[in-house]
């Protein structure tokens, strides 16, 4: 099976490399053009734009890092709508159920076929093939692509109407963000008043709170280090959009609200290219308000 493959950052350059090491022909294209370099080294080819990549390829991916990048790279000059007709698109980028109706309904007119698919799990379980896949769209589309996400993934969900793999991405990240930060109270009320945020994480581990993101960030929040693994920027993102679906729905939601707010303060600290725990370092912030 061949695939194209639209946006090599973090995500994208895992999955596309899993997808080579498994077997499939996958071509590839980048806005920075040099990301594409050890990709080719992996046995991948180049498409100089994303039209140029679909009209080679029957299957697209794109894991692009937000709605105006996923909009651009269908929308714009050169860009997938060109060779879309006859062709099949899957969006893998989180975005919000709007944009993905939007590229979804504009690649049917043109004779195309949609599937939106955003992720759980971040850059490890992308380089292990341990992703969550949350689709939505196309059944048939999916049916036919699922020996690639067997590759790139644990488990898929289809969650039936496009949109609601989006929704459900933003939910999970929604929440998320919200017990990140959590988590990051707790480590530095546990340090200011005295106790070994240490032992806090053991304590945390053996409870009823015990969970995958407390175990692997605990520790790296603890050293102050923060390689992006989930870009803090793109957190903020999901809780913006997040928040807007509950705007939608009339839900009230303080907690993540507050996420959000703490996420913004880390972006304007120019925080945005780190790991999203990052996030931990708004609280040894000076405090002006006392
Ligand atoms: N990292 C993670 O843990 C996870 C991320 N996600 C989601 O996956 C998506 C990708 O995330 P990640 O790989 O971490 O992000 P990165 O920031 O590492 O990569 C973003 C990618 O989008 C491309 N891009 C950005 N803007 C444009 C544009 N205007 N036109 C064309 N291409 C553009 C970048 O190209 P260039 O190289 O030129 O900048 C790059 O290829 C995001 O939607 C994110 O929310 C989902 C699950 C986990
Ligand atoms: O969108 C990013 C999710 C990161 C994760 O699920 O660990």
């Amino acid at each position: 099976m061949e695939f194209g493959f639209l946006g090599l950052g973090i995500m994208g350059k895992a999955m596309a490399i899993n997808l080579l090491r498994h077997g499939f022909k996958v071509t590839i294209w980048n806005r920075t053009l040099s990301k594409c370099d050890e990709l080719v080294q992996h046995g991948a080819s180049v498409g100089e734009t994303p039209a140029t990549v679909v009209k080679k390829c029957k299957y697209t991916i794109a894991m692009l890092s937000d709605p105006s990048a996923a909009l651009s790279v269908v929308f714009d000059k050169d860009g997938v709508l060109e060779h879309i007709n006859g062709k099949c698109y899957i969006d893998m980028s989180t975005v919000d159920a709007d944009t993905s109706s939007k590229i979804s309904e504009t690649i049917k007119a043109k004779g195309g076929y949609f599937l939106e698919a955003p992720v759980s799990g971040s850059k490890k379980p992308a380089e292990d093939g341990q992703l969550i896949i949350l689709a939505a769209g196309d059944k048939a589309l999916y049916d036919e692509v699922l020996p690639a996400f067997d590759v790139l993934g644990k488990k898929s969900f289809f969650l039936g109407e496009v949109g609601n793999g989006a929704k459900m991405k933003l939910v999970v990240n929604m929440i998320m963000g919200s017990m990140m930060n959590a988590f990051s109270e707790g480590l530095t009320l546990a340090e200011r008043s005295g106790l070994n945020p240490g032992t806090l994480l053991d304590v945390l581990d053996l409870g009823a709170i015990s969970n995958g993101m407390f175990k692997l960030k605990g520790p790296t929040m603890l050293q102050n280090s923060y390689s992006p693994a989930f870009p803090l920027k793109h957190q903020q993102k999901d809780m913006r959009l997040a928040l807007a679906l509950g705007d939608e729905n009339a839900v009230s939601m303080p907690v993540a609200a507050a996420a959000n707010e703490a996420f913004k303060k880390a972006r304007s600290m120019g925080l945005g290219d780190l790991d999203f725990s990052a996030v931990h370092e708004t609280l040894k912030a000076p405090d002006h308000s006392s």
